[in-house]
Protein backbone atom coordinates (compact mmCIF):
# COMPACT_ATOMS: atom_id res chain seq x y z
CA UNK A 1 0.00 0.00 0.00
CA UNK A 2 1.36 3.72 -0.95
CA UNK A 3 0.58 7.27 -0.01
CA UNK A 4 1.86 10.05 -1.17
CA UNK A 5 1.28 13.71 0.26
CA UNK A 6 2.15 17.28 -1.49
CA UNK A 7 3.07 20.37 0.45
CA UNK A 8 3.76 23.68 -1.08
CA UNK A 9 6.82 25.84 -0.97
CA UNK A 10 5.97 29.86 0.36
CA UNK A 11 6.86 33.37 0.07
CA UNK A 12 7.30 35.65 2.91
CA UNK A 13 6.37 39.14 2.06
CA UNK A 14 7.29 40.55 5.04
CA UNK A 15 8.90 39.98 8.18
CA UNK A 16 10.93 37.09 7.86
CA UNK A 17 14.17 37.08 10.94
CA UNK A 18 12.35 39.81 12.82
CA UNK A 19 9.17 36.94 13.47
CA UNK A 20 11.46 34.87 15.31
CA UNK A 21 11.58 37.50 17.63
CA UNK A 22 7.97 37.79 17.93
CA UNK A 23 7.10 40.24 15.30
CA UNK A 24 4.27 39.88 12.98
CA UNK A 25 5.02 38.31 9.50
CA UNK A 26 3.06 38.01 6.26
CA UNK A 27 3.16 34.54 3.74
CA UNK A 28 1.95 32.89 1.03
CA UNK A 29 2.33 29.77 -0.27
CA UNK A 30 3.08 28.94 -3.70
CA UNK A 31 2.34 26.15 -6.59
CA UNK A 32 5.61 24.23 -6.06
CA UNK A 33 5.31 21.33 -4.31
CA UNK A 34 7.66 18.80 -2.38
CA UNK A 35 6.20 15.43 -3.02
CA UNK A 36 6.04 12.35 -0.98
CA UNK A 37 5.81 8.81 -1.62
CA UNK A 38 5.86 6.43 1.67
CA UNK A 39 5.08 2.97 0.84
CA UNK A 40 5.83 -0.47 3.30
CA UNK A 41 7.05 -3.81 1.70
CA UNK A 42 4.39 -6.95 1.52
CA UNK A 43 5.18 -9.48 3.77
CA UNK A 44 6.48 -11.61 0.70
CA UNK A 45 8.86 -9.01 0.04
CA UNK A 46 10.62 -9.47 3.16
CA UNK A 47 12.28 -6.53 4.04
CA UNK A 48 13.52 -5.39 6.87
CA UNK A 49 15.14 -1.94 6.21
CA UNK A 50 14.18 1.82 5.98
CA UNK A 51 14.99 3.34 2.65
CA UNK A 52 14.80 7.27 1.62
CA UNK A 53 15.62 8.32 -1.63
CA UNK A 54 16.12 12.19 -1.79
CA UNK A 55 15.50 12.63 -5.56
CA UNK A 56 16.25 16.31 -6.11
CA UNK A 57 19.39 16.30 -4.14
CA UNK A 58 20.78 12.86 -5.78
CA UNK A 59 20.93 10.98 -2.26
CA UNK A 60 19.47 7.06 -1.10
CA UNK A 61 20.26 5.91 2.59
CA UNK A 62 18.95 2.95 4.22
CA UNK A 63 19.50 1.54 7.42
CA UNK A 64 18.77 -1.59 8.44
CA UNK A 65 15.49 -1.48 10.83
CA UNK A 66 17.53 -3.62 14.18
CA UNK A 67 19.98 -0.65 13.64
CA UNK A 68 17.81 2.01 14.30
CA UNK A 69 16.23 0.35 16.84
CA UNK A 70 19.00 -0.39 18.58
CA UNK A 71 20.02 3.24 18.01
CA UNK A 72 17.08 4.46 19.41
CA UNK A 73 16.46 1.67 22.26
CA UNK A 74 16.91 3.98 25.08
CA UNK A 75 13.89 5.97 23.74
CA UNK A 76 11.60 2.60 24.69
CA UNK A 77 8.77 2.91 22.66
CA UNK A 78 9.10 5.84 20.11
CA UNK A 79 5.62 6.04 19.10
CA UNK A 80 3.47 8.86 20.50
CA UNK A 81 0.22 10.32 19.58
CA UNK A 82 1.33 14.00 20.64
CA UNK A 83 4.25 15.54 18.76
CA UNK A 84 7.72 15.56 21.08
CA UNK A 85 10.46 17.25 20.72
CA UNK A 86 13.89 15.77 19.71
CA UNK A 87 16.61 15.67 22.77
CA UNK A 88 19.69 16.59 22.38
CA UNK A 89 20.56 12.72 23.85
CA UNK A 90 18.52 12.00 20.45
CA UNK A 91 19.94 14.12 17.95
CA UNK A 92 22.97 12.68 18.90
CA UNK A 93 21.46 9.79 18.18
CA UNK A 94 20.06 10.42 14.77
CA UNK A 95 23.31 12.02 13.69
CA UNK A 96 25.58 8.96 14.37
CA UNK A 97 22.86 6.86 11.72
CA UNK A 98 22.94 9.42 9.36
CA UNK A 99 27.00 9.46 9.49
CA UNK A 100 27.26 5.96 9.24
CA UNK A 101 25.50 5.86 5.90
CA UNK A 102 28.95 7.38 4.87
CA UNK A 103 27.10 10.30 4.18
CA UNK A 104 29.14 12.29 1.23
CA UNK A 105 31.09 15.16 2.82
CA UNK A 106 29.70 17.92 -0.13
CA UNK A 107 26.31 17.07 1.01
CA UNK A 108 26.79 17.48 4.96
CA UNK A 109 24.58 20.15 4.40
CA UNK A 110 21.66 17.79 4.13
CA UNK A 111 22.43 15.55 7.21
CA UNK A 112 20.46 17.73 9.03
CA UNK A 113 16.86 17.28 6.88
CA UNK A 114 17.97 13.19 7.24
CA UNK A 115 17.73 13.50 11.15
CA UNK A 116 14.29 15.09 10.61
CA UNK A 117 13.17 12.61 8.42
CA UNK A 118 13.93 9.48 11.13
CA UNK A 119 12.83 11.50 14.04
CA UNK A 120 9.60 12.21 12.58
CA UNK A 121 9.44 8.80 11.16
CA UNK A 122 9.96 6.83 14.45
CA UNK A 123 8.44 9.14 16.33
CA UNK A 124 5.15 8.62 14.13
CA UNK A 125 5.42 4.90 12.99
CA UNK A 126 7.72 3.23 15.18
CA UNK A 127 10.43 0.59 13.62
CA UNK A 128 8.90 -0.49 10.18
CA UNK A 129 10.09 -1.11 7.23
CA UNK A 130 9.69 1.24 4.28
CA UNK A 131 10.62 2.59 1.31
CA UNK A 132 9.72 6.79 1.63
CA UNK A 133 10.52 8.89 -1.87
CA UNK A 134 11.18 12.63 -1.72
CA UNK A 135 11.26 14.67 -4.70
CA UNK A 136 10.40 18.61 -4.71
CA UNK A 137 9.76 21.10 -7.45
CA UNK A 138 11.47 23.88 -5.21
CA UNK A 139 14.97 24.93 -5.20
CA UNK A 140 16.35 23.48 -2.07
CA UNK A 141 17.91 26.03 0.44
CA UNK A 142 17.08 29.11 -1.35
CA UNK A 143 14.59 31.20 0.93
CA UNK A 144 11.26 29.06 -0.37
CA UNK A 145 10.70 27.33 2.84
CA UNK A 146 12.12 23.50 0.95
CA UNK A 147 12.81 22.66 4.75
CA UNK A 148 9.07 23.17 5.58
CA UNK A 149 7.32 21.60 2.58
CA UNK A 150 9.86 18.32 3.28
CA UNK A 151 8.59 18.27 7.30
CA UNK A 152 5.20 19.01 6.47
CA UNK A 153 4.76 16.32 3.56
CA UNK A 154 6.81 13.79 5.54
CA UNK A 155 4.43 14.24 8.53
CA UNK A 156 1.01 13.92 6.01
CA UNK A 157 2.31 10.85 4.98
CA UNK A 158 3.18 9.32 7.98
CA UNK A 159 0.37 10.28 9.62
CA UNK A 160 -1.77 8.93 7.19
CA UNK A 161 -0.51 5.15 7.46
CA UNK A 162 -0.14 5.89 11.95
CA UNK A 163 -4.21 5.94 12.82
CA UNK A 164 -4.36 9.22 14.79
CA UNK A 165 -5.90 11.12 11.64
CA UNK A 166 -9.22 10.71 9.80
CA UNK A 167 -8.82 9.98 6.34
CA UNK A 168 -11.10 8.72 3.66
CA UNK A 169 -8.53 6.08 2.13
CA UNK A 170 -11.43 5.17 -0.29
CA UNK A 171 -11.00 8.90 -1.42
CA UNK A 172 -9.61 9.46 -5.33
CA UNK A 173 -7.32 11.91 -6.29
CA UNK A 174 -5.72 14.46 -3.70
CA UNK A 175 -7.59 15.25 -0.75
CA UNK A 176 -7.27 17.82 2.55
CA UNK A 177 -7.14 16.61 5.90
CA UNK A 178 -9.83 17.95 8.60
CA UNK A 179 -9.03 20.90 10.48
CA UNK A 180 -7.82 18.63 13.57
CA UNK A 181 -5.71 16.25 11.66
CA UNK A 182 -3.74 19.97 10.27
CA UNK A 183 -3.20 21.12 13.52
CA UNK A 184 -1.44 17.34 14.77
CA UNK A 185 0.32 17.45 11.17
CA UNK A 186 1.50 21.07 11.79
CA UNK A 187 2.83 20.31 15.39
CA UNK A 188 4.93 17.34 13.88
CA UNK A 189 6.14 19.59 10.86
CA UNK A 190 7.45 22.31 13.35
CA UNK A 191 9.56 19.59 15.32
CA UNK A 192 11.36 18.59 11.90
CA UNK A 193 11.86 22.41 11.09
CA UNK A 194 13.24 22.84 14.57
CA UNK A 195 15.69 20.29 13.60
CA UNK A 196 16.58 21.89 10.44
CA UNK A 197 16.21 25.25 11.19
CA UNK A 198 17.22 25.19 14.79
CA UNK A 199 15.16 28.24 16.59
CA UNK A 200 12.25 28.31 13.58
CA UNK A 201 8.91 30.54 13.93
CA UNK A 202 6.87 28.01 12.85
CA UNK A 203 5.71 30.25 10.14
CA UNK A 204 7.15 28.22 7.09
CA UNK A 205 5.43 24.72 8.23
CA UNK A 206 2.59 26.66 9.19
CA UNK A 207 1.38 28.47 5.49
CA UNK A 208 2.90 24.87 3.74
CA UNK A 209 0.09 23.26 6.12
CA UNK A 210 -2.51 25.52 5.78
CA UNK A 211 -2.00 27.11 2.25
CA UNK A 212 -3.67 30.83 1.51
CA UNK A 213 -1.80 33.83 2.83
CA UNK A 214 -1.40 34.29 6.56
CA UNK A 215 -0.47 36.55 8.84
CA UNK A 216 1.63 34.93 11.32
CA UNK A 217 2.55 36.27 14.96
CA UNK A 218 4.06 34.52 18.24
CA UNK A 219 2.93 30.43 16.74
CA UNK A 220 -0.49 32.15 15.93
CA UNK A 221 -2.19 32.17 12.52
CA UNK A 222 -4.87 34.91 10.87
CA UNK A 223 -5.85 33.77 7.47
CA UNK A 224 -5.74 36.45 4.92
CA UNK A 225 -8.56 37.06 2.27
CA UNK A 226 -7.52 38.80 -0.26
CA UNK A 227 -8.71 39.91 -4.01
CA UNK A 228 -5.98 41.74 -4.99
CA UNK A 229 -4.12 40.31 -8.08
CA UNK A 230 -0.65 39.91 -6.41
CA UNK A 231 1.84 39.09 -9.04
CA UNK A 232 5.46 38.53 -7.95
CA UNK A 233 8.64 37.70 -10.27
CA UNK A 234 11.15 35.23 -8.13
CA UNK A 235 14.53 35.59 -8.46
CA UNK A 236 17.04 32.50 -7.50
CA UNK A 237 20.56 34.33 -6.91
CA UNK A 238 21.85 30.97 -7.09
CA UNK A 239 23.84 31.51 -4.00
CA UNK A 240 23.49 28.92 -1.36
CA UNK A 241 23.01 29.57 2.13
CA UNK A 242 21.53 28.00 5.22
CA UNK A 243 18.70 29.25 7.34
CA UNK A 244 20.04 27.88 10.77
CA UNK A 245 23.24 29.74 10.37
CA UNK A 246 21.42 33.01 9.39
CA UNK A 247 19.01 33.25 12.04
CA UNK A 248 21.72 32.36 14.97
CA UNK A 249 23.47 35.12 13.49
CA UNK A 250 20.77 37.62 13.91
CA UNK A 251 20.22 36.78 17.21
CA UNK A 252 23.65 37.11 18.05
CA UNK A 253 23.23 40.53 16.79
CA UNK A 254 20.49 41.20 18.87
CA UNK A 255 22.05 40.25 21.98
CA UNK A 256 25.09 42.37 21.31
CA UNK A 257 23.07 45.60 20.56
CA UNK A 258 19.57 44.16 22.15
CA UNK A 259 18.00 48.42 22.18
CA UNK A 260 18.39 48.98 18.39
CA UNK A 261 17.54 45.73 17.12
CA UNK A 262 14.54 45.90 19.13
CA UNK A 263 13.39 48.87 17.32
CA UNK A 264 14.33 46.76 14.23
CA UNK A 265 12.37 44.10 14.86
CA UNK A 266 9.04 46.85 16.20
CA UNK A 267 9.66 48.33 12.96
CA UNK A 268 9.14 45.32 10.67
CA UNK A 269 6.00 44.67 12.98
CA UNK A 270 4.56 47.74 11.88
CA UNK A 271 5.32 46.86 8.11
CA UNK A 272 3.60 43.35 8.20
CA UNK A 273 0.80 44.46 9.92
CA UNK A 274 0.40 47.68 7.44
CA UNK A 275 0.94 45.42 4.71
CA UNK A 276 -1.67 43.02 6.01
CA UNK A 277 -4.01 45.68 5.80
CA UNK A 278 -3.56 46.86 2.17
CA UNK A 279 -3.61 43.23 0.54
CA UNK A 280 -6.92 41.76 2.60
CA UNK A 281 -10.62 42.38 1.12
CA UNK A 282 -12.85 43.79 1.93
CA UNK A 283 -10.26 46.58 2.32
CA UNK A 284 -10.51 49.00 5.00
CA UNK A 285 -9.70 51.95 2.78
CA UNK A 286 -11.30 52.51 -0.89
CA UNK A 287 -7.74 52.09 -2.25
CA UNK A 288 -7.06 51.15 -6.32
CA UNK A 289 -5.05 48.60 -7.13
CA UNK A 290 -2.53 50.87 -8.28
CA UNK A 291 -2.43 52.70 -5.18
CA UNK A 292 -2.16 49.20 -3.12
CA UNK A 293 0.56 48.17 -5.31
CA UNK A 294 2.44 51.60 -5.05
CA UNK A 295 1.57 51.19 -0.76
CA UNK A 296 3.17 47.75 -0.62
CA UNK A 297 6.26 48.61 -3.09
CA UNK A 298 7.26 51.00 -0.26
CA UNK A 299 6.73 48.79 2.33
CA UNK A 300 8.80 45.98 0.45
CA UNK A 301 11.44 48.67 0.21
CA UNK A 302 11.41 49.55 3.80
CA UNK A 303 11.30 45.68 5.15
CA UNK A 304 14.77 45.30 2.76
CA UNK A 305 16.25 48.11 4.17
CA UNK A 306 15.72 46.35 7.60
CA UNK A 307 16.84 43.35 6.55
CA UNK A 308 19.72 44.59 5.50
CA UNK A 309 19.87 46.35 9.42
CA UNK A 310 20.11 42.40 10.50
CA UNK A 311 23.24 41.82 8.38
CA UNK A 312 20.61 38.93 6.12
CA UNK A 313 21.61 40.45 2.98
CA UNK A 314 24.12 39.72 0.32
CA UNK A 315 25.95 41.38 -2.62
CA UNK A 316 23.69 39.35 -5.36
CA UNK A 317 20.89 40.28 -3.25
CA UNK A 318 21.62 43.92 -3.77
CA UNK A 319 22.65 43.29 -7.66
CA UNK A 320 18.81 42.04 -8.19
CA UNK A 321 17.94 45.06 -6.64
CA UNK A 322 19.52 47.51 -8.19
CA UNK A 323 18.89 45.76 -11.45
CA UNK A 324 14.91 45.55 -10.62
CA UNK A 325 14.93 49.35 -9.70
CA UNK A 326 16.39 50.45 -12.94
CA UNK A 327 12.93 49.06 -14.24
CA UNK A 328 10.92 51.51 -11.07
CA UNK A 329 10.76 47.78 -9.20
CA UNK A 330 10.42 47.39 -5.83
CA UNK A 331 12.14 43.83 -4.55
CA UNK A 332 13.30 42.51 -1.03
CA UNK A 333 14.64 38.90 -0.07
CA UNK A 334 12.42 36.42 0.87
CA UNK A 335 12.83 33.54 3.45
CA UNK A 336 16.58 33.67 5.40
CA UNK A 337 18.37 35.80 2.98
CA UNK A 338 22.60 35.65 2.67
CA UNK A 339 21.76 34.84 -1.33
CA UNK A 340 18.81 32.76 -2.07
CA UNK A 341 15.60 34.49 -3.93
CA UNK A 342 14.68 37.69 -3.81
CA UNK A 343 10.99 39.20 -4.85
CA UNK A 344 9.62 41.44 -7.23
CA UNK A 345 6.23 43.18 -7.25
CA UNK A 346 4.96 42.83 -10.53
CA UNK A 347 2.16 45.82 -10.95
CA UNK A 348 -0.74 45.15 -12.65
CA UNK A 349 -0.58 47.59 -15.43
CA UNK A 350 3.48 46.60 -16.01
CA UNK A 351 3.96 45.87 -19.68
CA UNK A 352 5.08 42.21 -20.62
CA UNK A 353 7.51 43.73 -22.95
CA UNK A 354 9.31 45.49 -19.58
CA UNK A 355 9.13 41.84 -17.68
CA UNK A 356 10.51 40.03 -20.64
CA UNK A 357 13.41 42.55 -20.50
CA UNK A 358 13.62 42.87 -16.64
CA UNK A 359 14.28 38.45 -16.40
CA UNK A 360 16.44 39.07 -19.40
CA UNK A 361 18.96 41.71 -17.60
CA UNK A 362 18.27 39.38 -14.21
CA UNK A 363 19.11 36.21 -16.16
CA UNK A 364 21.95 37.22 -18.01
CA UNK A 365 23.96 38.02 -14.50
CA UNK A 366 23.15 34.40 -13.98
CA UNK A 367 20.35 34.33 -11.75
CA UNK A 368 16.98 32.14 -12.99
CA UNK A 369 13.98 33.72 -12.44
CA UNK A 370 10.46 31.83 -11.75
CA UNK A 371 6.84 33.16 -11.67
CA UNK A 372 4.65 30.91 -9.14
CA UNK A 373 0.82 31.31 -8.29
CA UNK A 374 0.62 32.51 -4.93
CA UNK A 375 -1.77 31.79 -2.07
CA UNK A 376 -3.26 27.81 -3.17
CA UNK A 377 -3.64 24.99 -0.89
CA UNK A 378 -2.02 23.68 1.36
CA UNK A 379 -0.51 19.98 2.42
CA UNK A 380 -2.68 16.80 0.63
CA UNK A 381 -2.59 13.61 0.35
CA UNK A 382 -3.37 10.90 -1.94
CA UNK A 383 -4.18 7.22 -1.56
CA UNK A 384 -4.50 5.67 -5.28
CA UNK A 385 -2.17 5.82 -8.33
CA UNK A 386 -4.26 8.98 -10.05
CA UNK A 387 -1.91 11.49 -8.25
N1 LIG B 1 13.60 17.81 -1.25
C1 LIG B 1 14.47 17.72 -0.25
N2 LIG B 1 15.29 16.65 -0.16
C2 LIG B 1 16.17 16.58 0.85
N3 LIG B 1 16.34 17.49 1.82
C3 LIG B 1 15.56 18.56 1.78
C4 LIG B 1 14.60 18.74 0.75
N4 LIG B 1 13.98 19.90 0.95
C5 LIG B 1 14.53 20.44 2.08
N5 LIG B 1 15.48 19.65 2.59
C6 LIG B 1 16.26 19.93 3.82
O1 LIG B 1 16.09 21.32 4.12
C7 LIG B 1 17.36 22.01 4.10
C8 LIG B 1 17.18 23.39 3.49
O2 LIG B 1 16.44 24.17 4.40
P1 LIG B 1 16.71 25.69 4.65
O3 LIG B 1 18.15 25.96 4.85
O4 LIG B 1 15.76 26.07 5.72
O5 LIG B 1 16.28 26.40 3.26
P2 LIG B 1 14.82 26.54 2.62
O6 LIG B 1 13.82 26.07 3.61
O7 LIG B 1 14.70 28.00 2.33
O8 LIG B 1 14.84 25.78 1.34
C9 LIG B 1 18.26 21.10 3.26
O9 LIG B 1 19.62 21.29 3.62
C10 LIG B 1 17.74 19.72 3.65
O10 LIG B 1 18.27 19.32 4.89
C1 LIG C 1 14.24 33.46 8.49
C2 LIG C 1 12.89 32.79 8.76
O1 LIG C 1 11.97 33.81 9.19
C3 LIG C 1 12.33 32.17 7.48
C4 LIG C 1 13.24 31.14 6.86
O2 LIG C 1 12.73 30.66 5.64
P1 LIG C 1 13.62 29.72 4.71
O3 LIG C 1 14.03 28.51 5.45
O4 LIG C 1 14.81 30.53 4.26
O5 LIG C 1 12.71 29.37 3.54
C5 LIG C 1 13.07 31.77 9.88
C6 LIG C 1 11.76 31.30 10.52
O6 LIG C 1 10.78 32.07 10.55
O7 LIG C 1 11.76 30.18 11.04
MG1 LIG D 1 13.75 26.49 5.69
Amino acid sequence: MEVKTRAPGKIILAGEHAVVHGSTAVAASIDLYTHVSLRFPSPSENDDTLIIQLKSVALELSWPISRIKAALSYLGCPFSSTPTSCSAESARSLAALVEEENFPEAKIGLASGVSAFLWLYTSILGFKPATVIVTSELPVGAGLGSSAAFCVALSGAFLAFSGSVNVDMSHQGWLMFGDNDLELLNKWAFEGEKIIHGKPSGIDNTVSTYGNMIKFRSGSLTRIKSDLPLKMLITNTKVGRNTKALVAGVSERSLRHPDAMSFVFNAVDSISRELSNVIQSPAPDNLSVTEKEEKLEELMEMNQGLLQCMGVSHASIETVLRTTLKYKLASKLTGAGGGGCVLTLLPTLLSGTVVDKVIEELESCGFQCLTAGIGGKGVEVCFDGSC
